[in-house]
């Protein structure tokens, strides 16, 4: 007799790094106003996700055993909120293949929302459109958006509303993950916490970075990368210093700390350029691990699906 067992619907999801982040003051909901340039990068997480008598999630790779696999997890919010809003049961099996860093500033948990609304889109032929899931993703996470989308955009309010931006060319990255993480409103309230003692220096306009997207001429773009999270997070992470001074020695363009950190993202040349300087940055001591990366890349997207019989 046939059976049919459906396979997973696998969906990659990109990691991101802010190539411009300008944090306005606190909102009263409790959010800071933004304008963000992201720019979504290689390094992703992978989800597969079957259908199963319940709602269930499991984490595999490095960083596994710190992410929760119960409701506080992302995904489980996703899987959740989807089924309400289209009145199904979210009766899945949600393995993620973590390769970003936990509460590492690259919208690890992001990423893996937005790829459980596009599983579930395709899984349950939802047929949803490119707003009705915007709006899904707002609601889970003020990154979401972006992760859903990819490429290069600039996000405002509270980074959730997004314009596409020109950018041309591959940019090359290299990343020194940190040992542990540091949580988003921790970094933000230290950031408030700066700013009532004294005036850390607030960035300016985006005019100049997107001219220098536009032409993708990595070293027009370098000294243009800006962080105001950078000084809190470098506050909460002294050692985050000595990371970024030892990407720019070992030969990268320029340093930035990503969104709230501690991941540490340099700019490189190309990628020979940034070949060496992981190499450099690995035997340097300064960090856990150090991947490299490319950018931009397209947002959460399925990779396979398809149904195998089995007699
Ligand atoms: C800092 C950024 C930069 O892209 O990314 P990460 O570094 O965390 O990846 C983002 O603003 C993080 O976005 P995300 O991680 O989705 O945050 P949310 O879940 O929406 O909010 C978590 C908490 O962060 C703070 N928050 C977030 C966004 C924002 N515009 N203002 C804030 O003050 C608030 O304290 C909020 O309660
Ligand atoms: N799917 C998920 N992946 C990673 N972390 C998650 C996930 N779901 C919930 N979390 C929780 O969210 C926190 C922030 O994780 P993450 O999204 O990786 O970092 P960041 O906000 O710095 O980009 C983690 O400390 C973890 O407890």
């Amino acid at each position: 007799m046939l059976s049919v067992v459906p396979t997973p619907v696998v969906v990659r999801a990109p990691s991101k790094v802010n190539l411009h982040l300008a944090v306005g003051d606190l909102r009263p909901d409790g959010f800071h106003e933004l304008t963000t340039v992201f720019q979504a990068l290689s390094l992703s997480d992978e989800l597969s996700v079957i259908p199963a008598t319940s709602l269930s999630v499991r984490v595999r790779g490095d960083d596994a055993k710190v992410v929760p696999t119960d409701s506080r997890n992302l995904v489980w919010k996703a899987a959740v909120l989807l089924g309400r809003r289209v009145g199904r049961e979210p009766s899945v099996e949600i393995t993620i293949d973590k390769g970003i860093p936990v509460a590492g500033g690259m919208a690890g948990g992001s990423a893996d929302a937005a790829a459980t609304l596009v599983a579930l889109n395709a899984m349950w032929h939802l047929e949803l459109s490119r707003d009705e899931l915007d709006e899904v993703a707002a609601e889970l996470g003020s990154d979401v958006p972006f992760s859903l989308h990819g490429g290069t955009a600039v996000g405002t309010g509270r980074g959730e509303k997004l314009l596409p931006v020109l950018s041309r060319n591959s940019f090359h990255w290299v990343l020194a993950l940190a040992k542990g993480g540091l949580q988003t409103p921790a970094v933000y309230n230290e950031l408030d916490e700066l700013r009532a003692k004294g005036s850390p220096p607030r960035l300016g306009g985006t005019e100049d970075l997107m001219h220098a997207l536009t032409s993708g001429d990595a070293r027009a773009l370098a000294p243009l990368l800006g962080n105001d999270l950078q000084a809190a997070a470098v506050s909460l992470m002294p050692q985050l210093r000595r990371t970024l001074r030892a990407g720019v020695t070992a030969g990268a363009l320029a340093g930035i700390v990503s969104g709230s950190g501690p991941t540490c993202a340099f700019l490189c040349a190309d990628a020979d350029a940034a070949v060496s300087v992981s190499a450099e940055l690995s035997g340097a001591g300064v960090c856990r691990t150090v991947r490299v990366a490319s950018g931009p890349v397209p947002g959460a997207r399925v990779v396979t699906s398809e149904s195998i019989g089995f007699s």
